[in-house]
């Protein structure tokens, strides 16, 4: 359905980076469950194929928007947060081929077509579709565009399995033409099992290119995750590993731009007391998670800045088992492991700390004593 049959899209696996049989043989080997295995095998890897595509389709909208943007393109949720004409096609793009692909799928996204479908947005509903149908061998109408973000509407206490998608992480980011990511992981039985990261404006290969790579990076519990440039073709990926760096001296710290996601200046603070000299790398998005796992950087920390704030399971499904299948561990701030298993919040976690796992329960002992836990 997408056009060139979706070749724009390499698979971005490693040698031995997916067996589709794993995660079934889990699911057996836990639940004492007898089935066909190989048919679900089959079934999982073509989900994880076309998933792959779907991000690799919906990178390409996000990049022609960001490059032409204007104001037109961006209008603010009722929360406030902004939401443009790219968020919006992602999310049509990916639960469209995912949910046109495979039947009983299920999809948690970010995004819903209710403001869209208000007439003072009939602008930016109109770019929508048109992004959409650019991408598309067939046309498809606006009611199909909206029912289709809407189909990432799913309730996550009704299925065993589903993906959660962010259709741009960092929409700030994507706004100030800077970094932004596409997450999309898969979540079984409260775990995450699979995520796919594209990240269209970092770079892999040759740092000093004209324009960025963007990297692809997809992980698959138990398998390793791995690495890719996002236009390059099959078979060159290479395995994803977390950095050496074994001394917190030498290590970087890595956070949000925005100061209303993760507190700075406390941050400064843990990594003063915990003798991390390098100036911090502040990156948009789930960009971080792929600057841990490649090891561009060792201690990842989201300080919360607000008392009432749950961590979003889209904001970290794809990025956190990207870290944990590079080698590396991710936690809450009081050190607990995330609980994906609570709906679409991380009800029963707070902040985030991610690091090489080197050093990770020293600093979530400092983190505990700067925030007074
Ligand atoms: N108060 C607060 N605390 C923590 N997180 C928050 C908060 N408010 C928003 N968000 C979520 O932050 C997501 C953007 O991630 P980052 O903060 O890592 O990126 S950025 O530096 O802001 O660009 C952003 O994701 P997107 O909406 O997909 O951009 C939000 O889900
Ligand atoms: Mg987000
Ligand atoms: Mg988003
Ligand atoms: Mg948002």
């Amino acid at each position: 359905m997408l056009r060139g049959g979706g070749d724009v899209a390499m698979i971005g696996r490693c040698e031995g980076a997916f067996e589709g049989v794993y995660i079934q043989e889990e699911h057996e080997r836990r639940e004492g469950v007898k089935g066909s295995a190989m048919s679900l095998t089959m079934d999982m890897s073509h989900e994880f194929e076309v998933a792959v595509t779907a991000v690799q389709a919906a990178k390409s909208v996000c990049r022609q928007v960001q490059r032409d943007l204007v104001d037109g393109h961006a209008m603010d949720k009722q929360d406030k947060s902004p939401v443009t004409v790219a968020d919006y096609a992602s999310q049509a793009l990916i639960c469209g081929v995912m949910g046109e692909s495979f039947e009983g799928i299920a999809i948690v996204g970010e995004e819903d077509a209710e403001d869209l479908r208000k007439e003072e947005n009939a602008g930016i509903r109109g770019m929508v579709v048109e992004q959409v149908n650019g991408m598309l061998e067939e046309g498809v109408s606006e009611a199909d565009v909206l029912r289709w973000i809407d189909f990432g509407n799913a309730e996550p206490s009704e299925h065993e399995r589903y993906w959660t998608l962010d259709p741009i992480d960092g929409t700030k980011g994507f706004l100030r033409k800077q970094q932004y990511a596409i997450a999309l992981g898969q979540i079984f039985k409260g775990e995450v099992v699979m995520g796919i990261l594209g990240c269209p404006n970092m770079d892999i290969l040759d740092e000093d290119a004209a324009k960025p790579s963007g990297l692809l990076i997809t992980a698959i519990r138990g398998q390793g995750a791995c690495m890719v440039a996002m236009d390059q073709q099959v078979g060159d990926a290479v395995p994803l590993r977390v950095s050496e760096v074994s001394e917190l001296k030498d290590a970087r710290l890595c956070e949000s731009v925005e100061s209303g996601h993760s507190d700075q200046s406390t941050s400064g603070e843990i990594a003063k007391r915990l003798g991390i000299v390098k100036e911090p790398y502040r990156i948009d998005s789930q960009c971080k998670y792929a600057a841990i796992a490649r090891g561009d950087a060792e201690v990842y920390l989201r300080l919360p800045t607000r008392k009432d704030y749950e961590e979003k399971i889209w904001d970290h499904a794809a990025g956190m088992i990207a870290v944990e299948e590079a080698g590396g561990v991710v936690t809450d701030i009081y050190g607990k492991k995330l609980d994906f298993g609570k709906g679409k919040t991380l009800s029963a976690n707070r902040g985030i700390v991610a690091t090489n796992g080197r050093f990770h329960n020293e600093v979530v002992k400092v983190v505990g004593e700067v925030l007074g836990l």
